[in-house]
């Protein structure tokens, strides 16, 4: 790890290392600006995405998949396990491997791009001034440029009595000793349903409890009906449009949870996991002339420029959608507005939740379209029909194209099941292009692979619009007609 030089002048200094700092950093470096990237800790290097976020999470799942024989459940039945019995070590033990591999790779990067890494805490001393408590003393850092990365970190009310070990939160999730019998989840956003269902895979009796009616409700509705299906028969119990009024611990290996309505569950644990709170606390942001909002987040305008304009935000500390995969992009594109270099909109992002089945879609969802009055229309392919799906033991997931009824332009895709997060990129693709239904009845895929679903898909789209030539003339109207397509699906 180099230290900061005598000099300590930069084109660009970038405060977090995280993907939004990661990227916009090597971006910088690659346009011949000198950089500097500042992270609290050698260790930490990678962000809350490397070290308690996206990759241990996911790395966690893959453990868990592979080791309960999760995709082999189909041909042998509900109770087989690759392994009888399975420890929190276990699934730990993949998770150093990849987390150290991950590290190199991007400090590697750093390195070979020139790119300054300091380590310490980076506060403002003034506007163009970034101050570094280093081990060794405070460095100051002259910037032409500031990109502010700091993340974020999981809300933690004072009433809340978090313990690390029976009632904790989602960093720290991946350092308990056990794994627990029971879990009660507070919070079901992304985070609570990913690793509630990961633990519900386990064995583990999960209840996850949320203030909203409906669960992920970003998501298109029959791909979370079908997540909710999949989790209730998994032995998961849902509590929602219920509020937590409070968590106490009982004993030494039990928690209670109270609801607003009076109801008590008792669970011997519970993640509390109910948002995440901007990282802004140390960087003596009035200095800088800014200010955070009441959730820690900084406010940006267009190409991430904030209010002061030789500094720039991104990733999570500017809110939705707090992604690993746009933060990304964000900081490339803000260091493009930044050195004058042109770039293009991001256009749609896609989500992936790593759910148990997975869940991913770009684009409307029906909900969006019906509310827009849209004339959509809907394909849909069943895994169970494709041979990929039958090979994989997927029998339940699904992928649905929404598509313009008269252009067949592609309004959005859904899925739900194996491999749902990488074949979105199909649909992401043909969307962004502009394409239309008939690119997958022509396309001949490779066989067999759950790419094929989106041909499957297509043709029963297809196979709807049939229905409305065969009822042209007939002098219904648009609603009616709809109705006679959806008898004859
Ligand atoms: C459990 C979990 C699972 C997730 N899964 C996914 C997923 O599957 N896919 C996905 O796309 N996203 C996922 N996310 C979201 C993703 O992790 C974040 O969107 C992403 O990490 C945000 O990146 P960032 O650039 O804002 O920085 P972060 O990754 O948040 O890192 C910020 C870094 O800045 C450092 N820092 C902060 N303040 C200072 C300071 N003053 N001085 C020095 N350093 C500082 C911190 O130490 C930290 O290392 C998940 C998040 C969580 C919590
Ligand atoms: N696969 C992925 O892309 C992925 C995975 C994990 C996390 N993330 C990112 O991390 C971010 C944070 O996730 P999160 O799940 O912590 O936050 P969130 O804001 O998505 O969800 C918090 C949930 O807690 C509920 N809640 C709040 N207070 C409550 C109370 N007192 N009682 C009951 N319910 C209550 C809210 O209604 C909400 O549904 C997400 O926005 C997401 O972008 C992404």
């Amino acid at each position: 790890m180099k230290r900061a030089t005598a000099v300590n002048c930069f084109d660009l200094v970038v405060v977090g290392s995280g993907p939004g700092g990661q990227k916009a950093a090597i971006c910088a470096a690659k346009l011949g600006k000198r950089v500097a990237i500042v992270e609290r800790q050698k260790e930490l290097v990678g962000g809350v995405c490397l070290h308690t976020g996206t990759i241990p999470s996911k790395t966690m799942r893959e453990a868990i998949l592979h080791l309960t024989g999760f995709r082999q459940r189909e041909v042998y039945g509900e109770q087989y396990r690759s392994r009888k019995s399975i420890t929190m070590d276990d699934l730990r033990h993949k998770l150093q491997h990849v987390s150290r591999r991950e590290w190199d790779v991007i400090q590697d990067q750093f390195d070979r791009n020139g790119v300054e890494t300091i380590v310490g805490e980076a506060s403002f001393a003034d506007t163009h001034t970034v101050e570094v408590l280093t081990p060794e003393g405070p460095v100051h850092l002259a910037a032409d440029k500031v990109l502010l990365a700091p993340g974020t970190k999981p809300a933690r009310p004072k009433h809340i009595p978090f313990d690390g070990r029976t009632v904790f939160d989602s960093d720290e999730f991946l350092d308990l000793d056990r794994i627990p019998r029971s879990m009660i989840v507070v919070g079901g956003g992304v985070i609570g349903v990913e690793y509630g269902l990961m633990m519900a895979t386990l064995g583990v009796r999960v209840t996850i409890i949320d203030g909203r009616d409906r669960l992920l409700d970003f998501c298109d509705r029959e791909i979370v009906d079908s997540l909710v299906y999949n989790a209730r028969s998994m032995g998961v119990t849902f509590r929602l449009g219920e509020n937590v009024a409070d968590v106490r611990r009982v004993g030494l290996n039990a928690a209670a949870v109270e609801l607003e309505s009076g109801k008590r569950l008792l669970g011997e644990t519970v993640l509390f996991s109910v948002g995440r709170q901007g990282d802004t606390e140390f960087l003596n942001l009035e200095a800088a002339g800014l200010a955070p909002d009441t959730r820690g987040r900084i406010v940006v305008g267009e190409g991430f420029q904030t209010e002061v304009p030789h500094i720039y935000a991104v990733g999570d500390i500017v809110g939705f959608p707090a992604l690993a995969s746009a933060s990304m992009e964000q900081g490339r594109q803000a260091v493009c507005h930044a050195f004058g270099v042109p770039a293009r909109d991001m256009g749609e992002i896609p989500y992936g939740l790593f759910t148990v089945p997975e869940i991913s879609s770009i684009g409307k969802s029906e909900q969006q379209l019906t509310a827009d009055h849209a004339p959509y229309e809907v394909g849909v392919a069943r895994f169970s029909e494709i041979a990929r799906g039958q090979i994989a033991g997927d029998e339940t997931g699904l992928l649905k194209i929404l598509f313009h009824r008269e252009t067949r332009q592609l309004l959005g895709v859904h899925a739900i099941g194996e491999s749902a997060t990488e074949i979105i990129h199909i649909g992401q693709a043909v969307m962004a292009f502009g394409g239309t239904l008939d690119y997958f009845r022509d396309t001949v895929f490779n066989y067999p692979t759950m790419a094929e679903a989106f041909k499957v898909a297509a043709l029963d789209g297809l196979n709807k619009l049939a229905a409305y030539d065969v009822t042209a003339g007939c002098g219904w109207g648009d609603a009616e007609l709809a109705d006679v397509a959806a008898l004859a699906v």
